[in-house]
């Protein structure tokens, strides 16, 4: 991993930063520029043998003369205690707590009406619970007295998250939520911002969306005259051995996403990282309840979500201008 900074060497000398999620994709690169920086970071995830493995690559990159540290500390964000605990060791480790990135998340695909409560429930607890337990604790332990500065990671779902609506109400609850804390913790010196990213390509988050590869099926129906899948027995493509066929092919679906975006190409976590040290550091000293999307104009532009043709919609109200309309249709369908 490239630690490359626009920001002056040295900027976090001094300084501790919590990053949970910090051993992979978007959290790595937030970790790699931190250190880079001269920060002390303590990286927090579930999966110790990850964060153990990504804290011995990222100490590689710290140079002898650096003020810079990385700790891994297992920690699942769903878990009050846990992060009461991350929290404590922190302080007791650094004595302070400057920074907090609350990137640690994630979600499952799924139409809404297939979530189960528990699944619901698992993405509710992990984005909206986790963030708000992790503010808290930092808060109560640390930047009530000595202020600081917090960046909570959420999405693009400013138009709804279809496809994946758990992961779209709780992003869009702690955009709200990091209002409303940068109102009740202004006055402890406390600047809280999100930050909104596009579709962010790396290998872990790649990974997490093997089961979609089924769905490159489904996604076709609207470039299909029918509107449905042809059948084995039709000497068409869809069937269920077909279909495991293209488990492999889930990952695809963030390359799909690009026409969708303006860039014309995937965003990387590198692109991320200098958003989130820059809304921490004095160049943002007078920024906070906002948030930065980092999407290339995404959120702006198409989605990938595809509503198939339907006659389903109730009919509007009879009267002069529908009456027009349907004069009209008639006369374009008599000259075509
Ligand atoms: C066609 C349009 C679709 C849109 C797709 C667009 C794709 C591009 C998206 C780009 C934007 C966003 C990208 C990212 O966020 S990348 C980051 C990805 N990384 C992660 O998500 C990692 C973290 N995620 C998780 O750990 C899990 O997803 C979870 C949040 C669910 C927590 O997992 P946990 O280990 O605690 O829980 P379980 O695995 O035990 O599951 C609990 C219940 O959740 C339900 N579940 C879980 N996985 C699935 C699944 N794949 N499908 C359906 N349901 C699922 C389920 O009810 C689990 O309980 P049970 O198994 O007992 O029923
Ligand atoms: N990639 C993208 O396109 C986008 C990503 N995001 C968000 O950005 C963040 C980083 O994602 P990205 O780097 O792409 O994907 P990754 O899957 O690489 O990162 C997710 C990280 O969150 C950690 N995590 C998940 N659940 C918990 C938990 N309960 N407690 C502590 N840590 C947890 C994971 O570690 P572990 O499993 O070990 O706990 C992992 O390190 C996530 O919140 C993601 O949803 C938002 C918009 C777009």
């Amino acid at each position: 991993m490239a630690a490359r900074s626009v920001f002056r060497s040295g900027l976090f000398n001094d300084r501790v930063a919590i990053v949970t999620g910090g051993a992979t994709g978007i959290g790595k690169a937030i970790t790699a520029e931190l250190l880079h920086l001269g920060c002390r970071v303590v990286i927090a995830s579930r999966k110790a043998e990850r964060l153990e493995a990504a804290a011995g690559e990222l100490s590689q990159l710290i140079s002898p003369s650096s003020a810079a540290s990385i700790t891994a500390l297992q920690c699942n964000i769903r878990q009050e205690d846990q992060v009461r605990e991350l929290v404590a060791s922190t302080l007791r480790l650094h004595g302070r707590i400057d920074y907090l990135v609350n990137n640690g998340g994630g979600q499952f695909s799924s139409p809404a009406a297939n979530m189960k409560l528990k699944g619901w429930n698992a993405v509710i607890d992990t984005n909206l619970t986790g963030t708000f337990l992790c503010c808290r604790e930092v808060y109560r332990a640390w930047m009530k007295d000595h202020g600081g500065a917090i960046v909570n990671i959420i999405a693009d779902m400013w138009r709804g998250f279809p496809g994946m609506a758990h992961t779209g109400a709780a992003r869009a609850a702690v955009e709200n939520l990091t209002k409303s804390l940068a109102i009740e913790w202004a006055s402890s010196g406390i600047r809280i911002n999100s930050i909104a990213p596009g579709t962010i390509f790396s290998k872990t988050a790649m990974e997490n969306y093997k089961e979609l590869g089924p769905m490159i099926f489904q996604m076709a129906v609207p470039c299909i005259p029918a509107k449905r899948l042809g059948l084995p027995e039709e000497g068409t493509i869809f069937s269920k051995t077909a279909m495991e066929n293209y488990k492999e092919l889930g990952p695809m679906i963030f390359q799909m996403a690009v026409p969708c975006i303006p860039a014309k190409r995937l965003g990387f976590p590198e692109e991320i990282s200098p958003a989130v040290c820059f809304l921490l550091s004095p160049a943002a000293s007078f920024i906070s309840g906002a948030t930065l999307k980092v999407d290339a104009g995404q959120s702006l532009y198409d989605s990938v979500w595809e509503i198939p043709d339907h006659s389903s919609w109730p009919a509007p109200p009879e009267g002069e201008n529908v009456g027009a309309l349907r004069e009209l249709m008639k006369k374009l369908k008599h000259k075509l």
